[in-house]
């Protein structure tokens, strides 16, 4: 199989990537020669995926950041510390951390619907500007942002209010996004993962799982892997025609 090069010299910032899908894509993005700085809330385990990432090429330089992306100051320190570091701009920023707070509507708190949209919604939407407002101010255009979202977005799910809305604004805001950074050749693309086998998966009681079981027209669960292929496609320039699409990784669950 040819050398996976498709991002050699490229910086990406994938946040969430001490879990789940985001190790997965920060794994992925290394092997085809970009260097990932992993951002999660949680340094200890962030700094656990800068072990598992491939170093191919004498230039990729990957490093670990401590980030509340739901916090416009931690995101603007961020943003200070990884051009310390890098002296370039990202040019592949992902979107990948996340939480669930899961309620039936009724019962629902206003902190479990705040907290999951300022995560999910807004830290998707201040990492989104950072990065495009770093990569304007280089004077140099070209970029591409790949936001996470969820195929329950697009369908809802039941005890889900508060995720559902976070991950259907994530795609508005990526459409927008798409639309506005067009002009400085920022592409902006969102991911709709279906259930995907993660740490965020393992709280879904077994009762629930059993209802859907067969539900998956592919016939399996998916993997963190599925999902980062996507994303190492649309960071590179095979996606160069691709902006402001949403893109399932389902399986076929919920066609
Ligand atoms: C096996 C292959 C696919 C499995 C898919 C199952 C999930 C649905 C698709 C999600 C895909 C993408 C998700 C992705 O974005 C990542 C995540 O968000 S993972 C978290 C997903 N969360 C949920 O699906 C919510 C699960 N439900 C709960 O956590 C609890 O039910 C809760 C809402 C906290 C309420 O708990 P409580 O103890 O009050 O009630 P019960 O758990 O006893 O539930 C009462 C009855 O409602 C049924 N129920 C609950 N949630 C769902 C659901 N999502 N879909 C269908 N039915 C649901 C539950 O089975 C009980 O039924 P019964 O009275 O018959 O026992
Ligand atoms: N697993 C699935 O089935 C599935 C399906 C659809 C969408 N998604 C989405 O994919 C993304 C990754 O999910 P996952 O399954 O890998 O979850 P995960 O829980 O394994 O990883 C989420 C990561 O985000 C980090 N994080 C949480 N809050 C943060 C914050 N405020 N600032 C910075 N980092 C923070 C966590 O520390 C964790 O490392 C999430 O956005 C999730 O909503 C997951």
């Amino acid at each position: 199989m040819a050398a996976l090069c498709r991002l050699k010299s490229m910086l990406a910032l994938v946040t969430g990537g001490g879990s789940g899908i985001g190790r997965a894509i920060s794994k992925r993005l290394s092997l085809e020669g970009a260097s990932v700085a992993v951002v999660d809330l949680d340094i200890g385990s962030a700094t656990d995926t800068l072990q598992l990432l491939s170093h191919n090429f004498p230039e990729q330089e990957h490093a670990a950041f401590a980030a509340d992306v739901s916090q416009a100051h931690s995101v603007s320190t961020l943003m200070k510390q990884m051009q310390a570091r890098y002296s370039i701009p990202p040019r592949i920023a992902v979107s990948s951390a996340g939480i669930t707070k899961d309620e039936f509507l009724l019962h629902l708190s206003e902190d479990s619907f705040d907290s999951v949209l300022n995560v999910n919604l807004k830290g998707s939407f201040l990492i989104t500007q950072a990065v495009a407002r770093a990569i304007v101010a280089s004077g140099q255009n070209g970029g591409s942002v790949i936001n996470i979202g969820s195929i329950v977005g697009k369908v809802g799910n039941l005890g889900q209010a508060n995720y559902a809305a976070s991950k259907a604004g994530v795609e508005g805001l990526t459409k927008t996004a798409a639309k506005e950074l067009a002009r400085y050749q920022i592409r902006c693309n969102t991911v709709l993962p279906g259930f995907i086998s993660t740490p965020m998966t393992d709280k879904v009681p077994q009762k629930v799982l059993d209802k859907f079981a067969g539900m998956i027209p592919l016939g399996r669960l998916g993997h963190p892997q599925d999902v980062a292929d996507v994303c190492a496609f649309l960071a590179s320039n095979d996606s160069k025609y691709i902006t402001g699409a949403s893109i399932e990784v389902t399986g076929g669950l919920f066609l």
